[in-house]
């Protein structure tokens, strides 16, 4: 992060929690870089775990959900204003297949072609796109 020092590399977990044709989106919260934005659930691997390790605790954390993570989809570096991220972002499924998000982290269960009406950091882009194209859509 920035106290580090500009050229600081982040090294993020993102999961990528999808149940049936859907994925769980929340909105950054106010007070963090990308308020406002909508993201996957994840955040900023913590010294001595993996970045699988770092997306199970942080979608915990961020939904209430305890989630496996089933694949690594893929590494992408991005250079944003505040910092050069890598992140990590895997495929989860949740571990109990009809739990729900707690409500207070007001995350939404959004379809492929449902999330181009959300705003994402760019670095989501590709991701983003993969989803589509792989939910079949026209
Ligand atoms: N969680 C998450 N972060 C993303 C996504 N796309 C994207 O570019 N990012 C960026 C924003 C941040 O620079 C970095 C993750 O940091 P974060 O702010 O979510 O991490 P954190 O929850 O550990 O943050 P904090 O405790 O320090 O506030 O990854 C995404 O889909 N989900």
């Amino acid at each position: 992060m920035a106290a580090d020092g500009g050229d600081a590399l982040i090294l993020g977990g993102i999961g990528v929690i999808r149940r049936g044709d859907r994925f769980l989106i929340r909105r950054r919260p106010p007070g963090t870089v990308y308020a406002g934005y909508w993201e996957f659930p994840g955040g900023k691997v913590e010294p001595g775990e993996t970045p699988e390790q770092a997306t199970v605790r942080e979608c915990l954390e961020e939904t209430g959900l305890a989630v496996v993570a089933t694949r690594l989809r893929s590494v992408v570096e991005h250079a944003y204003p505040h910092g050069r991220v890598r992140l990590h972002f895997f495929d989860c499924t949740p571990a109990d297949p009809v739990a729900e998000p707690a409500p207070e982290h007001a995350c939404i269960w959004v379809p492929a072609k449902g999330l181009a009406g959300y705003r994402f950091p760019e670095a989501n882009d590709a991701i983003l796109a993969q989803l589509v194209a792989e939910s079949g859509s026209p």
